[in-house]
Parts: structure tokens; C-alpha cells; sequence
């Protein structure tokens, strides 16, 4: 049973002579019907390897732990990680490691690939998930990394700043529509489970929260012909997603591209000359993305 109510981690917190660290996003969900529908929303069972950034007290991991084949849980805080082992100890299908999950914006920390990877060659038929309530100053980098990571997750839900949230489901035309979105829905398809107060956290978080879950969709992943080349694309052309496309594809493909080049491309596209790369839709930018790469296999953005 979960001990994760404020009471309970203020006088933890004393007694350890600490504070929660701003730096690591510590706001602990002291809701234990939110830890429920996280676990719950993961749909869990014996086959799937659950990967947890963020132990805290430990308290969602052990609900994960009592579903799932297995969980490698990461806590980046010494204090966390110790208050955290005092409930896991005993627990065998949990790997615990006191490490940073990342090692840059751009790569996770070896020691996590390796202990993920150790665990789902050790279950048959395993299945790999994220199940997280994230540090949010590095939400985007994890989610965003897992989808090109060495094993495809299956799904991940975690809890999230409700604007990254909106962010990763929003569909053309919308504020929120970027390449973050694409990258997503590219992919898998992104469900806002709930949106949530700050005060369901301890200490309260300056915004709103949401519990988001991505499922990948295996045909619809298989059929972008090369995803990291699609991900740069849409980044580079929706850096101004506001501008007319044909000012961002010239922008995106300067040294690469003519500007007759560019025309070309629109045209074949059928586009009008006034289309705004915000318009597009996913479909569209995938056949935008694969006519620009036949032309210029080798481009990288700058
Ligand atoms: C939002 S709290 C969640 C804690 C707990 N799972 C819960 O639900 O209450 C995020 C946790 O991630 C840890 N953390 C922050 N940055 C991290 C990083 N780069 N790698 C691993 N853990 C990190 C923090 O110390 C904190 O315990």
C-alpha cells in the first residue's frame, strides 16, 4: 500500500533534513487514486519490462512492480533513491539505479539502456513500456528519445505539463500544432487521460498537469520510410510554422536547394503558393518529407 500522502513526505523530508529539489522537478503525486490510474492506464501485465524515470518514494513503482514482469526504476537524488530502497528492497523484479536517465538532451544513460535491455531478454515474448510521473524540465527530451530508442516502446504513459500534453495530440491549424506533434503522431496515436490541479502534488507545480498516453502504432510507425530524417525535416520547416511553406522549405534547404528547386517540389505537391507549413497535416508532411528526401538524400539540419 502506498504511504505517498503529504503528511507522510513532509515528515520524511524532516526527518532527513531536506527539501524537494526544484532542479529535479520533485512535485510528488500525493493522490494515490492518481497513482492508480496511471498504473492502471498502462495496462499492465507479466510480459511487459516497465521503465520508470523518476522513483521518488518509489511509491508508483511498487504498484508497477505488483503488475508488471519487471521495472527498472531511475532516481538521479541520493535522498530519493535511499527513502525509495527502504520500500523496494525486497522487491525482485525491480532493478533500482541512483544515475541521471539521461546522458544529454539527445541520448539516455547507457546504465539504462543496459539494465532495460538485460530485462526484456530475460521475459519471453516481453514487451517494453514507460510508466512515469517525469521530471518536467525533462519530459520532452524523454518522451521524444524514447520513440528512436534501441527498443520501440510499446506504450508510454506518464505524467506530464499539461501544455506539452496538448502540444504532442494537437492537430493542424491549432496553437500547438508543431513538429513535436508530428513526431508523435507519426507513429502512435496520443490520449490526454486527465488533466490535473497542481494540488494534487507535492509541492504544488506553477501548472496544470496531465496524464498522457502514447500507443504506438506498429503500421503506421513502418510506414515512414526513414523517421529520423521526417523528425529534422518537420523540425526544420516548423520553426517558423506560422511563415508560408515555400519560405521555410527555401529556409530549410538553403545550399541544398534552388528556389526553382523549391517550386518544383510545391507544385508537385499541388500546393497553393500561400499553404502555411501549420496547415499541414500528418499524411501531407510525410509525402512532403519523402519527395524532399529523394531529391536530397544526404541533408542534415544545421
Ligand atoms: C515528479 S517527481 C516523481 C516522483 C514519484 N515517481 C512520484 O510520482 O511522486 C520526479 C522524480 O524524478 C527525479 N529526477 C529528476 N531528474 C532526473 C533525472 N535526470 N534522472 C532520473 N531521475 C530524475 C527527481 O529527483 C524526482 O524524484
Amino acid at each position: 500500500m502506498s504511504r505517498q500522502t503529504k503528511s507522510f513526505l513532509i515528515s520524511r523530508f524532516r526527518e532527513m533534513g531536506i527539501r524537494p529539489a526544484t532542479r529535479h522537478g520533485q512535485n510528488f503525486l500525493i493522490d494515490l487514486n492518481l497513482h492508480r490510474l496511471i498504473v492502471d492506464s498502462a495496462e499492465l501485465d507479466a510480459r511487459d519490462v516497465v521503465l520508470e524515470v523518476g522513483t521518488g518514494t518509489g511509491a508508483i513503482t511498487q504498484m508497477i512492480s505488483d503488475r508488471a514482469g519487471a521495472v527498472v526504476t531511475v532516481e538521479i537524488d541520493g535522498h530519493m533513491f535511499e527513502l525509495a530502497s527502504e520500500m523496494l528492497i525486497d522487491r525482485e523484479n525491480v532493478t533500482m539505479l541512483n544515475v541521471d536517465a539521461l546522458r544529454n538532451k539527445n541520448n539516455f544513460n547507457p546504465a539504462v539502456i543496459e539494465a532495460v535491455g538485460a530485462q526484456l531478454a530475460s521475459i519471453p515474448g516481453s514487451r517494453f513500456k514507460l510508466v512515469a510521473n517525469l521530471p518536467y524540465n525533462i519530459a520532452t527530451p524523454i518522451l521524444s528519445n524514447l520513440l528512436s530508442w534501441e527498443f520501440t516502446p510499446h506504450s508510454m504513459v506518464a505524467t506530464i505539463q499539461k501544455e506539452l500534453g496538448e502540444r504532442m495530440a494537437a492537430q493542424p491549424w491549432s496553437k500547438d500544432y508543431s513538429a513535436l506533434s508530428a513526431w508523435f503522431q507519426c507513429q502512435a496515436t496520443v490520449e490526454i487521460v486527465r488533466i490535473m490541479p497542481p494540488s494534487v502534488f507535492w509541492p504544488e507545480p506553477k501548472v496544470d498537469s496531465a496524464i498522457v498516453k502514447t500507443v504506438i502504432d506498429p503500421e503506421r510507425r513502418a510506414a515512414v520510410p526513414d523517421l529520423r530524417y521526417f523528425h529534422q525535416f518537420t523540425k526544420a520547416i516548423f520553426l517558423h510554422r506560422r511563415k508560408f511553406l515555400r519560405a521555410n522549405i527555401v529556409a530549410a534547404m538553403k545550399g541544398v536547394f534552388n528556389k526553382a528547386q523549391v517550386d518544383q517540389v510545391m507544385a508537385e505537391m499541388e500546393f497553393a503558393e500561400d499553404v502555411r507549413t501549420e496547415q499541414l497535416d500528418v499524411p501531407t508532411l510525410l509525402k512532403l518529407t519523402e519527395l524532399v528526401r529523394k531529391r536530397a538524400p544526404d541533408w542534415t539540419m544545421n
